[in-house]
């Protein structure tokens, strides 16, 4: 309960921060929409007393049934339009809200984890549905005006019929609010089939799964699989909604006897002279309105109570706990003088996985290239993922000068780190902001776009001649995907595609951009070029990078002989380390794998 009350001040003052003026007018609008109904009841009543009295009606009381209905008229759409705008603002607020939340996030481990993926989803409808709850206590309090005005009304009439028309109320308000509750139950429950339909219905649609989808003959697999999903989703949520269907059956059945009973008893009264017809006018109204009024407040406080539950997981996303542990004090992190070391690294992804890394042992030095070769699986990208910290060893230390990475909050060691990732992204932008983003907080969001930085990490990636060729140079758009302005008849209407070599120069180009860091990583940067652009695009590199501190890990090892130094991983563990002739000269499994290449068997062996 204390959660709900939380929940509900939170998603208040979201919606105010977010819309102020917006929220006052639809209350104002509220307002007037409540004592609309009323205001129309009693002001026929009046009339019709004083046409059946023979005493007349006032021209005043005409006059304000007819303002009266134009008020309640205009107040539908206002309150409607007002409804819509309030939750276009909110959404705005919110939504921004999440993703920074989300961005906060500085591991990966949280988006590994289904658990939250589910709440991230419902999060997402959580901020679909803060609106509703604020609309929602508008509603609250709309009804709750009407209905104390029909009570009143009705009190005046028949004491006992206000009793049981209002004590009908409260199964009502029960039954509601525990449906409520079991419908956000279903909701948690088919959050992860309705995002694995989620996933199929993406994956079918997707120009990168396209090819194989095609080529493979899986489309009808997929769909099938998306199909069961979705009928799995369905059958849950049919359930729920035979059973809202049955529970608002009984209590209009319930609602109907106790209406008849009252009209029945009216018409008696009127008979026996104890009403006037302007009272049985009133009664019905009244019994109609009071018990209208109780509905759409039972049903409002259902949906509020509804969005409130689903507002609970956008609450517990932006309010979700660092995934890395924050420096108890944190360090400023010098400029790398001596070297990286890994001392005793183990790592696993989860107490259930197998370990990763196993005792690693390792020093990079400052100003040197490090080599980190092995097979498949051995651990050379987890060991990269480490250097950054998008996770923490579970035992041992990775240290730069000294300083402890868990010492250090993540931003500011990143900010000194650039790489080019083995699964790297492309970018549906620009040629110029897919190789920007790699500094963008000195680019783009800088005063001046840095055309000179940006072509520079061109030319160094081997990647200029392509870019500046493209039919709007690098302002083309790298994707078929949206169109580019208006379009002409040129064929740049829709951008261009690059092929899978000159997606990883442009790659490469945006990890150069990010001038001068103190440790660079490359993995498998040039995997898919021609071997004589990866021999240039390697010769480029290691002219810039001179004299700073790179680590490269590729297949291909005759792009890293002339690495400073070479270690070769095996299952987690080191097995050998030290430039190329000395690992040559030990005759290991480098210089096994190195001959093997060299001889022409590197495709059976590496990949
Ligand atoms: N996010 C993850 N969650 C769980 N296991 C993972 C994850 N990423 C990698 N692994 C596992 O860790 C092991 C090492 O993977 P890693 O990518 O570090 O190897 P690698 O040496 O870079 O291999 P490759 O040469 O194929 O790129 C693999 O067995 C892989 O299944």
């Amino acid at each position: 309960m204390a959660g709900l009350r939380s929940a509900a001040a939170q998603a208040t003052s979201l919606t105010v921060r977010a819309a102020p003026a917006v929220v006052a007018g639809y209350l104002l609008v509220a307002v007037l929409e409540s004592a609309a109904p009323v205001a129309t009841a009693w002001l026929t009543k009046l009339i019709l007393d004083g046409l059946t009295a023979g005493s007349g009606v006032p021209l005043g009381l005409i006059g304000g049934l007819a303002a009266t209905g134009v008020v309640a008229g205009l107040a539908g759409p206002a309150g409607g339009y007002l409804r819509v705008e309030l939750g276009r603002r909110v959404r705005l607020h919110a939504t921004d809200v999440l993703f920074a939340a989300t961005e906060r996030f500085t591991g990966l481990s949280r988006f590994e984890n289904p658990r939250f993926l589910d709440r991230l989803r419902l999060a997402q409808q959580g901020v679909d549905s803060s609106p509703d709850f604020v609309t929602g206590l508008f509603g609250l309090g709309r009804g709750t005006l009407t209905l104390i005005g029909f009570v009143a009304a009705l009190l005046v009439l028949s004491p006992i019929m206000t009793g049981i028309v209002l004590a009908a109320g409260v199964p009502m308000l029960v039954i509601e609010i525990l449906l409520s509750r079991r419908r956000a139950a279903v909701t948690w429950q088919v959050g992860p089939t309705e995002r694995r339909e989620l996933f199929y219905r993406t994956l079918l649609t997707d120009v990168d799964a396209a090819k194989e989808i095609r080529l493979f003959g899986s489309g009808s697999f997929l769909r099938a699989r998306m199909t069961t999903e979705r009928k799995t989703a369905d059958r849950v949520h049919r359930r729920m909604e035979l059973r809202t269907l049955r529970a608002e059956g009984l209590l209009a059945a319930l609602t109907a006897v106790i209406a008849g009973g009252g009209l029945f008893w009216a018409v008696l009264a009127a008979v026996r002279g104890a009403l006037t017809v302007g009272d049985v006018s009133m009664f019905v109204a009244a019994v109609v309105g009071v018990q209208g009024a109780l509905r759409s407040v039972v049903s409002e406080l259902a949906a509020t109570h509804h969005s409130l539950l689903l507002f609970g997981h956008y609450r517990a996303v932006v309010h979700a706990g660092p995934d890395l542990p924050e420096p108890a004090h944190s360090r400023e992190l010098p400029e790398l003088r001596q070297g990286l070391r890994l001392r005793d690294v183990w790592f696993r992804y989860g107490d259930d996985h197998p370990w990763i890394l196993r005792g690693v042992d390792l020093f990079i030095p400052h100003g040197s290239t490090v080599a980190l070769v092995g097979l498949n699986g051995a651990g050379k990208s987890t060991l990269v993922k480490l250097l950054c910290r998008f996770y923490d060893p579970q035992q041992g230390s990775i240290t730069w000068d000294g300083v402890d990475l868990r010492d250090v909050p993540a931003g500011r060691l990143r900010d000194r780190i650039s790489a080019v990732f083995q699964d790297h992204m492309n970018y549906d932008l620009t040629a110029a902001e897919n190789i920007a983003l790699g500094d963008i907080g000195s680019l783009i969001a800088g005063s001046h776009r840095g055309d000179d930085r940006i072509r520079g990490a061109a030319e160094r990636a081997g990647v200029h001649d392509l870019l500046a060729g493209l039919p709007r140079g690098y302002d083309t758009l790298l994707t078929r995907l949206f169109f580019e302005g208006l379009g002409d008849s040129d064929g740049a209407e829709t951008g261009v595609v690059l092929s899978g070599g000159q997606w990883q120069r442009l790659a490469l180009a945006r990890a150069l951009v990010r001038d001068r860091r103190d440790l660079m990583i490359l993995d498998e940067p040039s995997s898919g070029l021609d071997p004589q652009a990866e021999h240039d695009v390697h010769e480029r590199v290691r002219e810039h990078r001179s004299g700073a501190t790179s680590l490269l890990i590729s297949h291909r090892l005759n792009t890293v002989r002339s690495a400073d130094l070479i270690v070769v991983l095996s299952d987690g563990r080191i097995l050998e380390q030290g430039d190329h002739d000395t690992l040559m000269a030990a005759g290991g499994s480098y210089a096994q794998l190195f001959t093997l290449q060299s001889e022409g068997y590197r495709d059976e062996l590496v990949r």
